[in-house]
């Protein structure tokens, strides 16, 4: 199932934190957001899991106006993996994963348990099943929440930094999990090496606006890196692989010139958007 972001303004408190956000997630791909801290990526997609609604555009999926959807609809096809989760009661791991199921509740209860068996072991926390929630490490909760939202069967998944908190074997099994479980998926991600290897295509954000969008390697080039993220980049090969690893170091200029919302200037000369995407 397709997602789109067409023309989207987010709006909190009075402040335009994103505007012109125009981004095409094509059914079945893998599509990362990246951008420096505080430049509008979890913002954006709050809006694209309908935490937040827009001030304009419209966000559609498979042509649906997502916001004009029923909750319960929309959660029957998108799922989200948010950057942070509270959670007041201690509920056990085996629970936070039921609650995937909530949306489908026609199917049989058995079926609901296979597929959150599932869930548990193939994000590797089925061990943790009967542990509460909110005593669990970092990894471990991230982990468990990721099973939550692959029990939900999603058709389209939006994941906030889903390696954040994550060792560095387990960053590459989850985005492989995610990417071999089929979902069209929309994620942010921290580690420009780990989006430029799991992602079709990139859409970089700054100041709450996209800069640029396309394949990995045509969007994070030196001169856009040094732009956005403040760093020299440094292109190498995998000795084996032959895949391109960018090395950094900081810029004297230092990180991020452009890392407020919207309102704050985009970064100069031109932000404009390298490749179009595909839609
Ligand atoms: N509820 C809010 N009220 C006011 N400002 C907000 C609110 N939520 C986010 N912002 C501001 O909007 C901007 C974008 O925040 P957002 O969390 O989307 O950034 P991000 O790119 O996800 O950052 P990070 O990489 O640090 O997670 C930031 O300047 C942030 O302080």
């Amino acid at each position: 199932m397709r997602l789109e972001l067409d023309d989207v303004a987010v709006e909190i408190a009075g402040a335009r934190l994103v505007e012109d956000i125009h981004v095409t997630v094509e059914q079945g791909a893998f599509v990362g957001l990246v951008g420096p801290n505080g430049s509008g990526k979890s913002t954006l997609l709050r809006c694209a899991y309908r935490a937040l609604k827009p001030a304009a555009g419209t966000v559609r999926l498979g042509g649906d106006d997502l916001h004009a959807m029923k909750p319960r609809s929309a959660a029957r096809v998108l799922a989200a993996l948010p950057q942070e989760t509270t959670a007041e009661f201690d509920f056990t791991v085996a629970e936070v994963v039921a609650m995937g199921r909530l949306p489908h509740r026609e199917r049989t209860a058995a079926g609901d348990r296979d597929i959150c068996a599932r869930a548990l072991a193939r994000t590797g926390v089925g061990h943790l099943a009967d542990r509460g929630f909110l005593a669990l490490s970092g990894g471990e909760k991230q982990r468990v929440l990721l099973a939550r939202a692959l029990a939900q069967e999603p058709q389209v998944l939006v994941l906030d930094e889903p390696t954040n908190h994550l060792d560095i074997a387990h960053q590459l099994d989850v985005l492989s999990l995610v990417r071999d479980s089929g979902p069209t998926v929309l994620a942010a991600l921290h580690d420009l090496n780990l989006a430029a290897a799991h992602c079709d295509v990139l859409y970089v954000i700054a100041a709450g606006r996209i800069v640029a969008s396309g394949p990995p390697h045509d969007v994070l080039d030196p001169g856009l890196l040094a732009e956005v993220f403040g760093v020299r980049a440094h292109p190498v090969r995998h000795p084996e692989t032959g895949a391109v690893q960018l090395l950094f170091d900081l810029l004297p200029s230092g990180p991020g010139a452009s890392t407020g919302p919207a309102s704050s200037p985009a970064p100069s000369p031109d932000p404009t958007v390298r490749t179009p995407c595909a839609s």
